[in-house]
């Protein structure tokens, strides 16, 4: 994401911590590997923090995590403003009976799966991730989410921002249901 005058000085930090992998784990793929962010205490803590302050007061009643990586980042979140944390698991992972929503990724398709008691109606979700690439994945997520509503889905998006490289973050708001918002943004190049 491009630098921009009133951003949180912690975000270049953070930024500086991903390290970007040219041509893995296919040709053209340019890989934000986060796990050297997780070698600095200081600037994963700040990763957190920024989130909880983003949304501990919004009451947010769920914080679903989108495996593997959003399993990192989502369960802090999740204690820190009082959530529950729901795992969205690959396939065939969860024991319970089980909304299924698939996907086309950048390299190959996957499917997510979580668990149908795990939220209810009415609930407010916040989805974690590390990373937007296509949006593909957090899309499935938030539609995973809405399935609980079935023909009564009734969903707005609105553009909340535009990265430099065209990712467009949406909010999705789902009446009178389960409200989606989405928290992958300071993982953004
Ligand atoms: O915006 P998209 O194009 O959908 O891509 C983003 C997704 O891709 C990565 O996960 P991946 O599927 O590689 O799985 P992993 O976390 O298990 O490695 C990343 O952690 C996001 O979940
Ligand atoms: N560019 C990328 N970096 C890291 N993980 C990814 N998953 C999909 N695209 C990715």
């Amino acid at each position: 994401m491009s630098a921009c005058k009133d951003q949180d000085p912690r975000i270049h930090a953070i930024q500086s911590r991903i390290r970007v992998v040219p041509n893995f784990p296919k040709p053209g793929i340019m890989f934000q590997d986060i796990t050297t962010l997780l070698l600095d205490p200081k600037a994963f803590k700040d990763t957190i923090d920024l989130f909880v302050e983003r949304y501990k007061d919004k009451s947010i009643s769920v914080v679903a995590g989108i495996e593997a990586r959003g399993f990192i980042f989502g369960p802090p979140i999740a204690l820190a403003i009082g959530a529950k944390f729901v795992p969205l698991r690959k396939p065939n992972k969860l024991p319970g009976k089980v909304f299924k929503q698939e996907y086309d990724l950048e390299y190959g398709s996957d499917c997510l799966e979580m668990h149908i008691e795990a939220v209810e109606a009415g609930e407010r979700a916040l989805v974690v991730d590390d990373l937007i690439a296509t949006g593909g994945t957090v899309s499935a997520a938030m539609n995973l989410l809405g399935k609980h509503f079935y023909d009564s889905l009734h969903v707005d998006r609105t553009l909340v921002q535009e990265t430099s490289n065209g990712i467009q973050l949406i909010r999705m708001n789902v009446h009178n249901r389960t409200t989606c918002t989405y928290a992958a943004e300071y993982a953004i190049e």
